[in-house]
């Protein structure tokens, strides 16, 4: 009897023997399989075979069925959930199961759906010797259809299907009979041959040509190439070639994108490019079945460029050549609970395993992937221009809101820029990073704010719902009339969201067409792809939107860029603030002027000389890069330094404290690595839990990662009672 070592769902981290069933061979390692657990059932994975258990023989409980619908995993991907349990202290069984599509975790095995096969019936020569009269007359049907094939000699199955409900029936018997034979029809046969490009293709600028002549001769081999490009450079054209490189050599290519939002617009220029390949996107807006379609068509090899969010970074794929990971420095590609993967260093160590080159892209890399750059550990390629003719970085310009007053939010030369945007029809696009009509609810009497009772935050005001909202919970509440402080009734929204900006917008332009983007306004499906449309056919004069908007976009026609309030982001706590600031800017920015128009940018704000601003007047990453660095040298941060967090929450705040403060007792610290004292989170209270942390850091990750490893063994024989923690390497939040 064989033992079969199984991952399995659980907060533990070990796998857990079972009796195999009859049959059971190293051949089944990575099949699903469904196995008693305590009182329960549950699917997980067949990680290992063996021939001893250290669980006696009368405990060990025998395995349930072994899931053969699909094929087993990979011996690569389960590499790759061994390297995330390792790397990011979690246990096995839930890095594995949280990698599958939701629809293999069930407790069935999952059968794609097939194309229906398509027939065609042929009149034998039997079946032509028949003659009509030998046919019954009351049977129509089968009359009708023998006339129609001694006609037309042959017909196809949704033809006959047409003119009878009987005719299946007919036709089977006629199949019986030997009158017809049924032909399947082949599939229509999908040409990979990238001859089918579309043409012409763009004259590559030299910027471009370098770079893709630089990663061609090395394509076989891993290296991490960051591509930085400035906005509208044309990286997506150096994607587009690698991956018609890799199309000839029959490889795949895995495309990460940091939000869902991206998917419609690359995968349109990758169909448009490559009409006969099979391209599967891979995110959290397909339903369960459509995502474990896809999932196992990239497991088969059959899909060729496989486009997805984070979590596609866990696809099998067998002929796997390249991975682009576009926008790298954005936010998304971590993962906040559970498993906190990051999804591009996740990509690094996957080519790195399959031995394939890894293309970074970003106009305004994360600091940390900048400085292996310069370092020599990554390659570095820049495209320090845009790409098409005519077009160049936008021009920008700051208007001092200490000095000049505003209107509605906005200052006279941005309401001049709007109009003469709309004069010569051109699109412009409003920034203001905060969804809802004001962020604030204010008794102008007593100074109250509404607040969340189960976060420490503000509600926003949502005007046209009448509501309060928690956008870190969801909790609604609804519009008091009175202050519950003081009973004064002078209780108004304060501030600015995008919901205000586009009635104030509506006001002053009443005949401008405005076009709200932000969660609220896409959060229907297809809402998004409806409102991309209408900007690319300029139905759209004024765009208002939140950073859904800052990222990756090509809007041919829009011109002018106008921020409205990013100052409070200038003076944060969090270390990353000011990159993450610049980021964002530089990249709202970088929508303007993108094809020829020359852009213009606006930026309201009461700091026009902080040095922040002063690198983005001047589009200069590197400038704002080096001082940023400088800073974190001086400070020990990151990239300097490699940090983790043991994360917390309880109902209490003294709980959690008590938790991490013994926490802290257990991690008798080598000298290289450095114990901090627990504090509050930044987001103290969030659904009712009370948060703090505990940072622990070291200049080595590798003496980091042995400390993490003791330390974890010991948290989880520690009493946790009320207590739920994780742990976060590389921690982006805090
Ligand atoms: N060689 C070229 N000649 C002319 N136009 C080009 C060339 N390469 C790319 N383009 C065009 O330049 C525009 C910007 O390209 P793309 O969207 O790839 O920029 P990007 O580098 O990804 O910018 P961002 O970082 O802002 O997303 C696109 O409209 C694209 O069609
Ligand atoms: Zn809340």
């Amino acid at each position: 009897m064989s033992i079969i070592r199984v991952a399995l769902d659980k907060p533990l981290n070990t796998l857990f023997d079972y009796l195999g069933p009859a049959g059971v061979t190293e051949q089944d390692i990575g099949c699903r399989v469904f196995v008693p657990f305590g009182k329960s059932r549950m699917t997980g994975v067949i990680m290992e075979v063996a021939s001893y258990s250290d669980i006696s023989p009368d405990k060990i409980k025998q395995a349930g069925q072994v899931f053969r619908d699909v094929p087993p995993l990979p011996p690569e991907l389960l590499d790759l959930f061994r390297f995330c349990s390792e790397y990011y202290h979690h246990p096995l069984g839930e890095v594995v199961m949280n990698g599958l599509p939701i629809r293999l975790r069930g407790s069935q095995p999952f059968f794609i759906r097939t194309a229906p096969i398509v027939f065609q019936y042929r009149l034998t020569t039997k079946g032509r010797a028949v003659d009509i009269s030998a046919i019954p007359g009351r049977s129509i049907a089968k009359r009708r259809l023998l006339v129609k094939l001694k006609e037309s000699g042959m017909i196809e199955d949704g033809e006959a299907k047409q003119f009878s409900s009987r005719t299946s029936e007919a036709m089977k018997e006629f199949v019986g009979l030997q009158w017809v034979e049924e032909i399947p029809l082949a599939p229509p046969v999908v040409s990979t041959s990238p001859s089918q490009e579309t043409s012409p293709l763009p004259v590559l600028t030299p910027a471009q040509k370098n770079a893709i002549d630089a990663i061609v001769p090395k394509m076989g081999e891993f290296h991490t190439w960051l591509l930085h490009g400035v906005t509208g450079s044309g990286k997506t054209e150096i994607y587009l070639q690698l991956i018609s490189l890799l199309l000839r050599q029959a490889r795949q290519t895995l495309v990460l994108v940091p939000e869902i939002n991206l998917t419609p617009q690359l995968e349109l220029i990758f169909r448009a490019r490559f009409p006969g390949v099979r391209l599967v996107s891979l995110h959290s807006g397909l339903n369960p079945t459509e995502r474990a379609e896809g999932w196992v068509q990239a497991q088969h090899g059959e899909a060729e460029i496989i486009l997805g969010t984070r979590l596609a970074v866990f696809t099998p794929l067998p002929r796997l050549g390249m991975i682009i990971v576009d926008e790298e420095h954005d936010l998304s590609f971590k993962q906040q609970e559970g498993l906190r993967y990051s999804a591009r260093d996740v990509a690094v160590f996957r080519a790195k395993r399959a031995g394939i080159p890894i293309v970074l892209g970003s106009a305004t890399p994360s600091l940390e992937t900048y400085y292996n750059a310069i370092t020599g550990r990554y390659l570095l390629l820049r495209l320090p221009s845009r790409a098409p003719d005519n077009a160049s970085l936008p021009t920008v310009q700051y208007i001092d809101i200490g000095k000049i007053k505003t209107q509605e939010g906005f200052s006279p030369p941005v309401i001049a820029a709007l109009e003469k945007g709309l004069a010569s029809n051109q699109q412009s696009l409003v920034f203001i990073n905060r969804r809802g009509y004001a962020p604030i609810l204010l008794c102008r009497a007593c100074g109250w704010t509404a607040l969340c009772h189960r976060c420490s935050s503000r509600l926003v005001v949502h005007l046209r719902e009448k509501k309060l909202r928690c956008h870190h919970c969801g909790h609604q509440a609804e519009f008091p009339s009175l202050c519950p402080e003081c009973g004064n009734q002078d209780i108004a929204p304060f501030g600015h969201g995008t919901q205000r900006i586009e009635a104030a917008l509506t006001r002053l332009f009443p005949d401008a067409r405005i076009a709200r983007i932000d969660r609220d306004s896409t959060r229907r499906k297809d809402s998004w792809q409806r409102i991309l449309k209408d900007i690319r056919e300029q139905r759209v004069d004024i765009l208002v939107g939140t950073q859904i908007l800052a990222k990756g976009h090509d809007f041919p026609n829009l011109s002018l860029v106008s921020i409205l309030n990013s100052d409070a982001s200038l003076f944060s706590t969090d270390f990353r603030a000011s990159e993450r600031l610049f980021a964002q800017l530089m990249q709202v920015a970088g929508r303007a002027g993108r094809s020829g128009t020359p852009g213009e940018v606006l930026i309201q704000t009461r700091f026009p000389d902080h040095p922040l601003y002063r690198a983005l007047y001047q589009h200069d990453y590197d400038a704002l890069a080096r001082i940023l660095l400088e800073e974190r040298k001086t400070a020990h941060f990151p990239p300097f330094v490699y940090q983790a967090l043991l994360r917390a929450e309880a109902p209490a705040i003294a709980t959690t404290l008590a938790f991490l403060a013994k926490a802290a007792t257990l991690a008798k610290a080598p000298h290289q690595i450095k114990v901090f004292d627990p504090v509050p989170a930044q987001m103290a209270r969030l659904k009712g839990m009370e948060r703090a942390y505990l940072l622990v850091q070291s200049r080595s990750r590798k003496k980091l990662q042995e400390f993490l490893g003791n330390w974890r063994t010991k948290l989880d024989s520690l009493p946790s009672h009320k207590v739920r923690w994780t742990l976060d390497i590389d921690p982006l939040e805090f």
